[in-house]
């Protein structure tokens, strides 16, 4: 695996995977980091390839601000893969998970946890391939349960269910992170994540057929089904918000083969509740903020879900404000976008939607407490929300922190100008 990072911490000490490893990488919550040797394994690990804005950025050749932008186009402008390879490069083996340094992060995980794992399948009706990131659990070195959010990967697995055929997969792990941003897009059932990953990389995106499916050349990609029949407790697992989500019953898979990279293999690890994490789940709902702030105003310049909210309950909304009334529309757009949203922030322009202490500073020059934050109580939020009811509903707050028209000369930022 090309780790495209100058900055790379290399850790030599030999450190187990239960415990260790987690324990470790959470010391550098924003570098890439390799683990050299994790005790009885051959295979590295290295997280942190997506860790901040500015590496997602470069993997798709933009800048951070223009993150957003470059995910609608590359959705919007798929482009069908056209460039093939088969697996000379990898050594394949009957499937043994015990070979891979799967980690155990925290004391009360339920158990080892794939948490890079992309998973591929195709819908058993149209054919059409999907990709999405799951977290999978480890049963034994054969087996493994996988968390399915109702979403494309779930609707085919129903519709494997309900033909009684169990589902074929292929889970890679570790590879460019333009591609594991693809997988975590949310666009239409009928679209192929490869092909907005291909758009990211302007058509040379190369994959591997194997089977019916079409894999990213990973540094290890393991073959298996979904059962339709076989579900088993599934956590307890560190979400997003650093807090423990609860114990389902979710399906098994049962894997076959496990393909490694013959040329220096890593194993990608994300550290649950860590930056890698948060916006890897969180980053791609924001174009769908953005188009839904962009229908209620057009003039909306950027949306950001803040690494400080988990990139998952906080937004900043930047508008170029053109009437009163605006940033409460923008609220409204952006709270109906994202449904586990629960505070939103609406700034104007001059203010950077990336940077906290800016977003402050709005908030505590331009905010008004009785005319400009809205509080809507008992809407349905995130899961997630350690304060929400049992029932689901939480309170979500707006805080429209732009400038007011009718006293604009009382807003100039004074050391902006000259
Ligand atoms: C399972 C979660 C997200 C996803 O993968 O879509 C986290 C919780 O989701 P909520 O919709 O916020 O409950
Ligand atoms: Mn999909």
């Amino acid at each position: 695996m090309d780790i495209n990072d100058e900055n790379i911490i290399e850790i030599t000490e030999e450190l187990s995977c239960e415990f260790e490893v987690a324990r470790a990488l959470r010391d550098y919550p924003k570098d890439t980091v390799v683990i050299e040797n994790v005790k009885g394994f051959d295979i590295p690990v290295v997280s942190g390839i997506c860790n901040t804005r500015e590496k997602i950025a470069k993997s798709i050749n933009c800048e951070v601000s223009e993150i957003t932008e470059k995910i609608i186009e590359a959705s919007d402008n798929p482009i069908k893969v056209d460039k093939f390879t088969d697996l000379s490069e990898y050594n394949t083996l009957e499937i043994d998970l015990d070979k891979i340094p799967i980690l155990t992060h925290y004391k009360r995980d339920g158990g080892k946890y794939i948490t890079a794992g992309v998973v591929f399948a195709r819908d058993p009706e149209t054919g059409i391939q999907n990709a999405s990131i799951h977290r999978m659990m480890v049963l034994d070195n054969k087996r493994l349960v996988i968390r399915i959010v109702p979403r494309n990967l779930y609707t085919y697995f129903q519709k494997a269910q309900k033909l009684g055929e169990d589902l074929e997969i292929a889970i890679a792990i570790g590879m460019d992170p333009a591609i594991l941003l693809a997988s975590t897009t949310s666009i239409p059932i009928d679209y192929n994540e490869m092909e907005v990953a291909n758009a990211f990389k302007d058509g040379e995106l190369t994959l591997i057929k194997i089977g019916d499916l079409e894999v990213p050349q990973a540094d290890i990609i393991l073959e298996g089904k979904i059962s339709v029949t076989e579900t088993v407790s599934e956590g307890p697992f560190v979400d997003l918000t650093d807090t423990y989500d609860i114990i389902r019953d979710q399906p098994v898979i049962n894997l076959e083969k496990m393909h490694i990279k013959k040329d220096n293999p890593h194993y990608h690890a994300i550290i649950p509740a860590g930056f890698e994490h948060k916006l890897l789940q969180g980053l791609p709902q924001e174009p769908r903020i953005f188009k839904s702030v962009k229908n209620a105003v057009p003039t909306v310049e950027n949306v950001v879900l803040t690494e400080g909210g988990c990139c998952w309950l906080h937004a900043v909304v930047s508008i170029n404000k053109q009437t009163e009334g605006d940033g409460k529309n923008a609220i409204m757009a952006a709270l109906s976008a994202h449904p586990s949203l629960k505070h939103c922030v609406v700034v104007d322009t001059d203010v950077n939607v990336f940077d906290a202490e800016d977003v402050e500073y709005a908030i505590s020059t331009r905010v008004k407490g009785d005319r400009d934050i809205m509080i809507v109580p008992n809407v349905r939020g995130s899961s997630l929300d350690p304060v929400a009811e049992s029932d689901g509903t939480t309170t979500k707050i707006g805080v429209d922190a732009t400038k007011s028209l009718k006293t604009l000369e009382k807003f100039e930022r004074v050391s902006f100008g000259e």
